[in-house]
């Protein structure tokens, strides 16, 4: 059999970015097109297991899942000597578990946040599929540095003076990855995510209302952004959060802002807002930073 890998044919790994039960994940170049991607190398699951499922299940949703901006993008996917390789989109900013680690997300950033994921569970609930592990680890950030001729100033005939703070601003983008427990919203095969981020309803196994899981789990992303972690695995703080309250956070945050946490970790799945909803709120609205 063709014993050359196809990995270090087509890749240079640059280094290593992660590492866990899952597998390891490399930042690599394409020898080819001269691009970096995130590569992970998971052992190949023994056929047939949870762990295989898991595996494809990942593959057939970024299959469905082309191209949106705030789901990481998949390039490749294939088997080799006993592991599964899956090439994705680099995000060159991190994960959101990084980001928080050291201080709290910002208001202004706790809105951006909302509405970028928003918008890749919009697009993600409207191909028919859940993606069930919504949490800082598996969201990411890509960082562009965009030029923005705000204060140009006409008396100048080139960038001489060119005062990087104000023109080249850094624009964040945060996209949805890690599809391994993606399901489908009509006949669901739930692998339960991280406890830290499950709504009571998928502990007790019922599927009715898969899309507002995602919307819980995004919920207890944006309170831990803000500062209430470290989160509970279990006990009374873990039955506390899904009773709907909003712990304490160390920061002062708009009514508007705590409103839309609030309904959207509410005990009955029913009564949480929608992707789209979330989108419309007022929190979220341009002019509600004033
Ligand atoms: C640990 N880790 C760090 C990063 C880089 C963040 O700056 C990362 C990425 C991914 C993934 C990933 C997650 C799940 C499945 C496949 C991949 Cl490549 C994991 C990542 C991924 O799909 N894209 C990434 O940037």
């Amino acid at each position: 059999e063709n014993n050359i890998s196809r990995y270090h044919q087509e890749f240079l790994e640059l280094e290593l970015i992660g590492k866990g039960q899952f597998g390891s994940v490399y930042k690599c170049v394409n020898r080819l097109d001269g691009c970096i991607y995130a590569v992970k190398k998971s052992t190949k699951p023994v056929a047939g297991s949870a762990f295989e499922k898991t595996a494809l299940n990942e593959v057939y949703a970024h299959a469905v899942l082309g191209k949106h901006q705030h789901v990481v993008r998949y390039y490749s996917a294939w088997a080799e000597d006993n592991h599964m390789i899956i090439q994705n989109e680099y995000c060159n900013g991190g994960s959101l578990a990084d980001k928080i680690v050291r201080e709290p997300l910002s208001g202004q950033e706790l809105r951006t946040l909302l509405l970028h994921v928003a918008e890749g569970l919009r697009y993600i609930h409207s191909e028919g599929l859940v993606h069930m592990d919504i949490k800082p680890g598996n969201i990411f950030v890509s960082r562009e540095k965009k030029l923005h001729i705000t204060n140009y100033d006409s008396a100048d005939d080139g960038f001489e003076d060119l005062d990087d703070t104000s023109l080249l601003e850094e624009e964040l983008t945060y996209k949805i990855g890690d599809l391994g427990h993606v399901t489908s919203i009509q006949n669901p095969q739930v692998e339960e995510g991280d406890c830290r981020y499950l709504p009571n309803e998928i502990l007790h196994e019922d599927y009715s209302h898969l899309t507002k899981a995602d919307v819980f789990a995004l919920g207890v992303t944006a309170l831990e952004c803000a500062g209430a972690g470290p989160l509970p695995k279990n006990g009374d703080e873990w039955h506390r959060l899904r009773q709907g309250r909003v712990p304490a956070l160390p920061q002062k945050l708009s009514r508007d802002l705590v409103e839309l946490l609030e309904a959207m970790i509410r005990p009955d799945a029913t009564h949480r807002p929608s992707p789209s909803q979330i989108l419309q709120h007022r929190a979220l609205s341009p002019d509600s930073s004033k």
